[in-house]
């Protein structure tokens, strides 16, 4: 367990693997800390410095209020990542962490050589639905989205299982203010013009049964970029590595194969 001081915010992270490997950089989900990727990382092949974190309001980082931009989110990153002196990294996204990806990757492109964007778009939702979401968690708090979540979040094979529950107690135990100050940061987000503008290589990958970010959704932003190849994970929600990480791991394998990073 470490925590990054980059000034504003303090980041905790982890990192795992070969401290010496081909940098790979997890950013999660809204109302998820970095152990959304724990069931995943052991299928992941060696010789990857592995590299998560809490985004704030989120896990273990600082909660400091909402609301939040996507500016500030993707500064956090970007300070996380210099701080780590990671140079050239695969970056993965997944949902408001694939938003926080695109504009990482626009800014800094020395940071980032590829992209993972899962179960993610240029633009997530609309405001009046985001709006509707904060309203119900400032009456009742999160607790009051959380069963309507989990049908977004997984599968309905993931949801007759007890494991699911893990993951709804996860969300109601995020900050308030870290799950507002995120909706109102992905509210705010439209990437569609600079994403168009992006060339690198990027692995799309969507749940056929995702509920917060369908499959279409997702196409469309993949093929916003060039070259960019796109996976359709087949009995899987909002969170294919928590439904299936070893199938998750293997896709990203074979594109971490594919763009010679390992
Ligand atoms: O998961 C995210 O980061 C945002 C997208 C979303 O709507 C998640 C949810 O369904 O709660």
């Amino acid at each position: 367990m470490q925590i990054a001081d980059i000034g504003e915010v303090q980041l905790h992270y982890r990192v795992d693997g070969d401290p010496n490997g081909a940098p790979i950089v997890f950013a999660n989900s809204l109302g998820t800390d970095l152990r959304l990727w724990d069931a995943m990382l052991p299928h992941l092949p060696a010789g990857l410095r592995i590299i998560r974190y809490d985004k704030r309001g989120h896990g273990l980082s600082s909660q400091p209020p909402a609301p939040y931009s996507m500016g500030a989110l993707v500064r956090d990153a970007e300070a996380l990542l210099d701080l780590l002196d990671v140079r050239d990294c695969v970056f993965v996204g997944l949902s408001i962490g694939g938003l926080i990806a695109q504009g990482l990757a626009v800014k800094r492109m020395d940071q980032v050589r590829a992209l993972v964007l899962s179960n993610t778009a240029a633009k997530i939702g609309i405001p009046s639905i985001w709006q509707d979401r904060m309203d119900a968690v400032q009456q009742g708090g999160i607790e009051a989205l959380a069963d309507a979540t989990m049908e977004r979040w997984f599968s309905k094979s993931f949801r007759t299982t007890p494991d699911h529950l893990l993951w709804r107690n996860m969300m109601v135990r995020q900050p308030v203010d870290g799950y507002l100050g995120c909706c109102a940061a992905i509210s705010g987000t439209d990437f569609y013009t600079p994403t168009s503008g992006l060339r690198l290589p990027t692995l799309g990958i969507a749940g056929s049964e995702d509920g917060s970010t369908p499959p279409d959704l997702v196409r469309e932003t993949i093929e916003l970029i060039p070259g960019s190849k796109f996976e359709l994970m087949r009995r899987a929600g909002h969170l294919p590595c928590v439904e299936q990480p070893a199938e998750y791991a293997a896709l990203l394998r074979d594109f971490l194969t594919d763009i010679g990073h390992i």
